[in-house]
């Protein structure tokens, strides 16, 4: 019996020790958030801190005096002297000067949290951007990388200088209460431990309940990104039309009234349990106040103390409580304001894979590009995306590649360009593996547009020179590029030519038809004149017939010399490839020159037949 009682009493000791251990952990973060405000702006800090000293001082300085005003006004009347008289006037003018000066320095404290917060909050923002850069594109396609990162932008730019803020409030209030301490002291030792002791309760309630309040903001990410995914929807003008044909509006906004009714009905739980706590203990702090009051106002009537002193502890004693109120509130916030600011560091540690890989050139020049037994699994799925994929593509040669809705078409371009790493098996490029290669030299090397390419709301020459982004500005460059791309005749008819604005976020913006879009992405693809890779996914299937033979024979002239890789769901257009691969499943189905794969009756020609009788 007395050895389980025993046992519980210590795993509840382990608990409460785990508890505190996890607080004072948070701590640390505080001087990471006084490090990074400090690299913000180093001057500002400094001045921040000396408000913050110089306010803490000044109260305690302000109540002593107003002590000696009362004293001294009671002396004079009593005794008439002018000197006394004028004595009294002198410390209301120095207590004057000492209200005007602490004036001064709160505000001086506005303006630098001001100034800090809109420095401190692109700072963050920047280093939040910037890690995003360097992260892979798995990251990106996965949700919890995304919950991340909008937990991470949604309070932190805001968090580190609360942190410092509460850090310097809890000095500044410290100091206060160090000086009106020594002042009770004077009076009695217990009253200073009242003064201490009443607030303590509260303090550990906030600290619990802040705690919670972040559990809760971590486990409802997925719900608040939802939220915003429909505000998108709802209010986007690329979605507008949909949403409008469909009659989406009032299911959509249904979604998000349900979604806010069930986050309110937590919060609301929260928030009442939180204040009925506060407001119970703080009750216990009044009466603390008032005991000691009526003690103090049973001194003065034994004359065991002045009257100027009966104001001064007053003063002290009231403003010494809400100082050690505010010590304990900051230290509760900045519990609060820590566990943010770890979801922050969570995020920006987050290692980078290394990109190993230096390579420039290959040993072979002549190799051209080789897939060997490549295969793929997404992270997270156990499907096979790719399985043992072999081909070899020379210099100069255009590949088409053929296969049904998620063969794996753009999943072996995704591993070609290293936005991923095939699972098993190697790509070689000019006979070296394509992990060997420095990523940017092989960057360079390829030119590719996706089938959901970007569509920049620029103009539309940046919007082709995004393909080079060093001649991201090169007019000259533009003009060969949409040449190349065949979108020059129509930019040509737009209002500023290639200076036009498109889409529709900016005053004045252009939308081109998707045909249009696709020639502009094509000619960002000739961008790249160096890359003797180009890879094209599905690059004409918003276009009419002429503007497909068009671009096939202007895109044979512009690859004379380059490797290409082309997808399409369009015979006439992969029928004049040098070589051909089907794909299935993942799979290698059938591969070779168009003749060969007709000649061996297989998919393709089945598919060809196909497609070509619907054209009779
Ligand atoms: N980011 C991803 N994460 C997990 N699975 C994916 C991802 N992208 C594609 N897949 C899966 O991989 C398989 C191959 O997709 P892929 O996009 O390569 O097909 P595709 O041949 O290009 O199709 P389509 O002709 O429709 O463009 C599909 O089963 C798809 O569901």
């Amino acid at each position: 019996m007395v050895r389980r009682h025993r046992r519980r009493w210590q795993r509840a000791m382990q608990r409460q020790l785990a508890f505190w251990q996890g607080t004072l952990d948070i701590y640390q973060y505080c001087g990471r958030a006084i490090q990074l405000v400090w690299q913000t702006h180093s001057r500002l800090t400094i001045a921040l801190a000396l408000c913050t000293l110089v306010s803490g001082l000044l109260p305690g300085a302000i109540a002593y005096f107003g002590k000696l005003i009362v004293d001294g006004v009671i002396q004079a009347a009593e005794s008439g002297a002018i000197a006394d008289r004028n004595q009294a006037l002198r410390y209301l003018a120095i207590e004057a000067v000492l209200v005007m000066a602490l004036a001064g320095t709160r505000q001086g404290l506005n303006l630098c949290t001001s100034l800090l917060r809109a420095l401190l909050a692109q700072k963050v923002n920047l280093l939040i951007l910037e890690k995003a850069q360097q992260l892979p594109l798995s990251y990106f396609e996965d949700s919890e990388f995304y919950d991340k990162m909008n937990r991470a932008r949604r309070e932190a730019s805001s968090r580190p200088l609360s942190m410092v803020n509460r850090t310097f409030g809890l000095m500044q209030n410290a100091l206060s209460l160090l000086t009106y301490s020594g002042l009770l002291l004077q009076f009695s030792g217990w009253a200073v431990v009242i003064l201490l002791g009443a607030t303590v309760p509260a303090f550990v309630a906030e600290t619990r309940f802040a705690g919670q309040a972040f559990r809760l903001f971590r486990w409802r990410s997925p719900e608040t990104r939802r939220q915003n995914y429909l505000e998108v929807l709802l209010g986007r003008e690329d979605y507008a039309k949909e949403v409008k044909l469909f009659q989406l509006g009032p299911m959509l906004l249904q979604r998000y009234q349900a979604i806010f009714d069930q986050l309110y009905g937590e919060d609301r739980d929260l928030t009442v349990r939180r204040s009925g706590w506060t407001y119970g203990l703080g009750l216990l702090s009044t009466a603390a106040f008032y005991g000691t009051y009526c003690w103090i106002v049973l001194a003065a009537i034994a004359r065991r103390i002045s009257l100027g002193e009966l104001t001064m502890y007053l003063t002290v004693f009231r403003q010494g409580q809400n100082a050690f109120a505010a010590i304990l509130t900051a230290i509760g916030g900045m519990y609060e304001d820590g566990l943010y600011l770890s979801n922050l560091y969570e995020f920006l540690e987050q290692p980078i894979p290394q990109t190993e890989g230096t390579a420039s050139s290959g040993p072979d020049p002549t190799d051209g590009l080789r897939f060997e037994q490549v295969s793929f699994t997404y992270p997270g799925s156990d499907k096979l995306a790719l399985s043992a994929v072999s081909f070899h593509l020379k210099p100069r040669q255009k590949l088409a590649i053929v296969g049904e809705n998620g063969s794996g078409k753009t999943t072996l371009i995704k591993l070609l360009t290293r936005l991923y790493v095939p699972t098993q098996g190697r790509i070689l490029l000019d006979g070296r593996d394509l992990q060997e290669w420095d990523v940017a030299v092989l960057r360079q090397r390829i030119g590719v547009i996706f089938q959901d390419f970007v569509r920049y709301q620029f103009k539309v020459g940046e919007n082709i020179g995004v393909g080079d982004v060093q001649r991201l500005e090169q007019e000259s460059q533009w003009a060969i590029a949409a040449q190349k791309g065949t979108a020059k005749p129509f930019i040509e008819t737009l209002p500023d030519g290639f200076q036009t604005q498109l889409g529709r976020w900016f005053r004045g913006g252009q939308e081109l038809s998707g045909g249009q879009w696709q020639k502009i992405a094509l000619s960002r693809a000739f961008m790249r004149t160096d890359a003797d890779l180009l890879v094209l996914d599905e690059p004409t299937s918003a276009m009419d017939a002429e503007a497909e033979t068009q671009i096939f024979d202007q895109f044979r002239l512009a690859t004379e010399n380059q490797m290409a890789i082309l997808i399409s769901h369009r015979f006439s257009t992969v029928r004049r490839a040098d070589e051909i691969l089907v794909l299935s499943a993942g799979r290698v189905i059938e591969y070779g020159t168009h003749e060969a794969l007709l000649a061996q009756n297989g998919r393709y020609a089945r598919l060809f037949r196909m497609q070509a009788a619907g054209y009779q």
